[in-house]
């Protein structure tokens, strides 16, 4: 049986996905259901200063329709040669993203319809995972991690943002309560949409705590990490080689 998650989006339980029709829609639901969506891009902008050079390689894993790639190439503009490579696993998601590309003519950012683990990777100064990593699933994870680890040049950065649980049930309980039932109800989605979302992600959005997340970053091989963003349950790690 499917089920409306909001925005015109369908999925059943267990069922969340990507593909299809959702890249139509995805940057609106996105926007609304992942709290300070905007104000990430802006702080991997932001922190793209520090790594982005001329020449460099900059990858977005888990592009979707490709708006955080666009706004890294424009907040990096001065830098000829630098390249921005958006790569997604869903063709419909990096089609619309193509579409986006053509309407603004922006030659430096490219779009590679892949798997990450089959994505070969360019020696490469600054790679993102903007909420993509905990799609992957958890018995892999670890080696995602450490073939980001391994593609990043020496001082390079690694900036992932991911939905993380509490370090213990009550703290869970309350994340779940604050983000899944009262954030979500303020951004207008009805009872039955969030009921019908977080039902469709069982088993596909598997979140690690902020320690589970560490502990991957730092068995890769990361030494310099930090946090840079935290908000409920949503936040952004900064991990330099
Ligand atoms: C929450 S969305 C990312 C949002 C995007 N980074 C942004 O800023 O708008 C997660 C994306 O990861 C992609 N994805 C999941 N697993 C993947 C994999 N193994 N390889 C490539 N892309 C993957 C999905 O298709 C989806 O588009």
């Amino acid at each position: 049986m499917k089920d409306v998650t909001g925005d015109s989006i369908v999925a059943s339980n267990a069922g969340w996905t990507f593909s299809g029709e959702v890249a139509q829609h995805f940057d609106d639901h996105v926007s609304k259901s992942v709290p300070l969506y905007a104000a990430g891009h802006e702080l991997i902008c932001g922190l793209s200063d520090f790594f982005v050079g001329r020449d460099s390689v900059v990858y977005e894993l888990g592009c979707s329709t490709g708006t955080l790639s666009f706004r890294l190439a424009e907040r990096n503009k001065g830098k000829d040669g630098a390249r921005f490579i958006g790569v997604d696993i869903e063709p419909e998601m990096v089609a619309r993203a193509e579409q986006k590309r053509a309407e603004l003519g922006v030659p430096n950012v490219s779009f590679v319809a892949d798997d990450i683990f089959q994505a070969e990777l360019e020696p490469a100064d600054f790679i993102v995972a903007y909420y993509t990593v905990q799609f992957v699933r958890p018995a892999v994870r670890q080696a995602l991690i450490d073939k980001i680890y391994a593609a990043l040049n020496w001082g390079g950065c690694f900036v992932m943002f991911e939905k993380v649980r509490g370090p213990d049930a009550r703290f869970q309980d309350m994340l779940t309560q604050m983000y899944t039932y009262d954030y979500k109800l303020g951004q207008g989605y009805n009872a039955e949409e969030i009921v019908s979302k977080a039902r469709s992600l069982k088993g596909v959005l598997e979140p690690f705590s902020t320690q589970g997340n560490l502990d991957l970053l730092s068995r890769a091989g990361f030494q310099d990490v930090t946090t840079i963003m935290k908000y409920i349950c949503f936040e952004g790690f900064v991990a330099i080689k």
